[in-house]
């Protein structure tokens, strides 16, 4: 019923959107908006309007005009002299590639150690922080650039109207369009979304700061374009101090060279992590979800530099194509005046196939890779004609689902379940079901538990309206100001916890036994009427803990109970694992059990639980491998219930076989 009520919407909807295209800007503001509401999911999206609106895909050379485009430094890139040869050899490719962006849009270089190196007022304190890592920090990024956008377009247009002295500023105008279709057109839409819906607002600021690719294009404006502009001009005292103190009341430190390189290798990690198409996420496809933002070939070039340095062969070919494909196809004017600039695309596509080909055979056979193609590429390259090893490799993954030692397989199929595919053979998938659970006690005769069996042994339970709303607000409210980045147990010292790339989330914990926490009591009882086991004296349990995910952040797949049995002296080892999704993902995020070959997606407010250890009490149960999907777009929060084995023994499950 909900969900057909569209046409009324969509009509009104367009006339919202025909008013959006007519507000002053520079450019205009695209997309058309649209809301659905499906059960307790509602979910808003941006959608590009036809097949035509897909295709004017920007080069990023829009902006550039004739006379702008300076001396173009031929020699650097194609020259073969010793000075170039040595220039060349001094820069990383995405550095090269960065400054043949730099050329083209006909801005200078930096000079070397300059403020986009190394922020003034940065200290060590600022250098552990990073800002793609925390989304939560990162949206007040996205307010001060908004604010720097407004006072750069009304100097723009007093220089336009000649209210103040000044020429043509092309770098300028192009950093304004850049921002309007971009986060500010994302921002209007949520905006306006906002406005037509009474139910919970969704904050325009932290959707942007949770886009793999808004946030990669902001923080590229401020490493790269502001700093130019900020150089550029130096001669407006006012302006630049208005910049620097009023945009920035807080005095955030901006965005450097490393957070350029975070957001970069962001994108990769989704991409890589979800098994996402290249042309579609580069046109905004955020798993299932479409949205109205895309980049440009400019920075599918840069992206597929960067792909080339991380050895993302397969992936680095396909963006560079991408690149290569839309400057030839545009009919923009530089690109048609310069044929410099596609030989540039061609060449460093070119480099790609060759490195390609040059790695082949190795990465073919890393299992830990495998971000090649099935085999070599023979020019023309024909982007139908090749399946991405890790692809390829999916049906002998899934047939090794019974090696439970951690191998090549288990991150596969980890890959394959987080991109919503189920790898459970039919005999696995009977008697699955969903059901109300009424049993054990009065309070779910009025209130049954609603259930989901996710897999039949071990058992995988995923039970909905678990946890409501209004706690899920408050759990929120207690852990965001204490999120830190997230630890691993030390494999080399189990006593040790550490900052590692396998675990990208941030985290905090929260006491239900003490202090502010104790608001969590109610629930601790509530879990412990449904599991049957004791978690509330303190000693059965772990601390709730909070996690928090932006894009491309993940928990590689993990056991929780402990393998070092020191660890368990105390309280004995994990037998229970709840965990609580405290919010919906827009894509990505779910929680994935690769030997399982099953995946559950995040819905707000339900749990997912398991046991961890065999029905002996004793072993690790090695079955339960599973992990936090990298999430896509949208910030996932989970909390964490951990319960323990020596005051649970006498209720723990146990079977007549001691190996069970
Ligand atoms: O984020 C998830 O979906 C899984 C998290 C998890 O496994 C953990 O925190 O131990
Ligand atoms: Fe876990």
């Amino acid at each position: 019923e909900q969900c057909s009520s569209g046409q009324l919407e969509k009509a009104s909807l367009q006339k919202l959107s025909d008013e959006l295209n007519k507000t002053e800007g520079l450019g205009s503001v695209g997309g058309h908006v649209g809301t659905s509401s499906c059960g307790s999911k509602t979910k808003t999206y941006l959608e590009n309007e036809s097949e035509e609106d897909n295709i004017r895909i920007e080069t990023g050379l829009e902006f550039i005009r004739e006379n702008d485009f300076l001396k173009f430094d031929e020699d650097l890139y194609f020259g073969s002299d010793e000075y170039s040869t040595f220039r060349r050899e001094q820069l990383s490719l995405v550095e090269l590639v960065r400054s043949f962006i730099r050329e083209v849009k006909g801005v200078r270089a930096l000079p070397l150690g300059s403020s986009s190196d190394k922020p003034n007022g940065a200290n060590d304190e600022y250098n552990k922080m990073s800002w793609c890592f925390y989304p939560y920090q990162l949206k007040n990024l996205v307010g001060v650039e908004i604010s720097i956008y407004q006072i750069l377009k009304d100097f723009y247009y007093k220089v336009l109207k000649k209210e103040l002295p000044g020429g043509h500023l092309p770098v300028l105008e192009s950093y304004l369009r850049d921002i309007e279709q971009s986060s500010l057109r994302a921002i209007t839409n949520v905006e306006y979304a906002n406005d037509m819906r009474n139910d919970s607002l969704e904050d325009p600021y932290l959707y942007v700061a949770s886009h793999p690719l808004l946030m990669y294009r902001m923080i590229r404006r401020f490493v790269e374009d502001l700093q130019h502009i900020l150089l550029d001009l130096e001669e407006y005292e006012d302006l630049i101090e208005a910049l620097y103190y009023n945009a920035n009341p807080q005095s955030l430190v901006f965005p450097t060279n490393q957070d350029l390189k975070d957001a970069l290798d962001s994108i990769l990690r989704t991409q890589e992590g979800t098994s996402l198409n290249t042309l579609e996420f580069a046109r905004g496809k955020m798993d299932k979800l479409q949205t109205d933002i895309h980049v440009s070939a400019l920075h599918a070039l840069e992206i597929g530099a960067y792909y080339i340095t991380e050895k993302n062969y397969a992936f680095a070919v396909e963006w560079l194509y991408y690149a290569l494909d839309t400057i030839s196809v545009s009919k923009s004017f530089v690109v048609e005046k310069y044929p410099i600039i596609e030989k540039f695309f061609r060449k460093t596509f070119n480099h790609a196939i060759e490195l390609h080909n040059e790695n082949w055979e190795t990465v073919s056979t890393n299992y830990w890779n495998l971000n090649v193609f099935h085999t070599k590429i023979t020019p023309p390259y024909n982007p139908r004609s090749y399946v991405r090893m890790k692809e390829l490799m999916k049906e002998e993954a899934a047939r090794s689902r019974n090696n439970l030692e951690w191998n090549w397989a288990i991150s596969v199929n980890f890959m394959h379940v987080c991109a919503g595919k189920n790898l459970q053979t039919e005999k696995e998938k009977s008697g699955l079901s969903c059901w109300l659970q009424r049993k054990h006690n009065p309070y779910w005769v009025i209130n049954p538990l609603k259930m989901e069996l996710l897999n039949r042994d071990p058992p995988v339970y995923q039970i909905y309206d678990f946890i409501g709303d209004k706690l899920i607000a408050k759990i929120k409210n207690a852990a965001v100001s204490g999120l830190e980045r997230s630890t691993v147990v030390d494999r080399n010292d189990a006593s040790r916890s550490i900052v590692e790339q396998t675990r990208t989330s941030s985290q905090t914990w929260i006491y239900d036994n003490k202090g502010s926490g104790k608001f969590l009591l109610p629930l601790s009882y509530r879990m412990q009427l449904m599991s049957q086991l004791t978690l509330v004296p303190p000693e059965s349990c772990d601390a709730y803990q909070v996690a928090n995910y932006g894009p491309s952040h993940h928990y590689a797949p993990h056991i929780d109970s402990f393998e070092d049995p020191r660890r368990c002296i105390s309280k004995g080892n994990r037998i229970l694992t709840i965990m609580g999704y405290l919010s919906h993902v827009k894509a990505g995020g779910r929680t994935g059990f690769p030997i399982l070959g099953v995946a559950a997606e995040p819905v707000k407010g339900s749990i997912v639980m398991w046991y961890n250890l065999k029905k002996n009490g004793n072993d690790r149960d090695m079955r339960t491998w599973h992990g936090g999907c990298p999430v896509v777009f949208g910030v996932k929060w989970i909390t964490n219930k951990w319960v323990y084995y020596k005051e649970n023994f006498r209720d723990f499950p146990c079977g007549l076989n001691p190996e069970e």
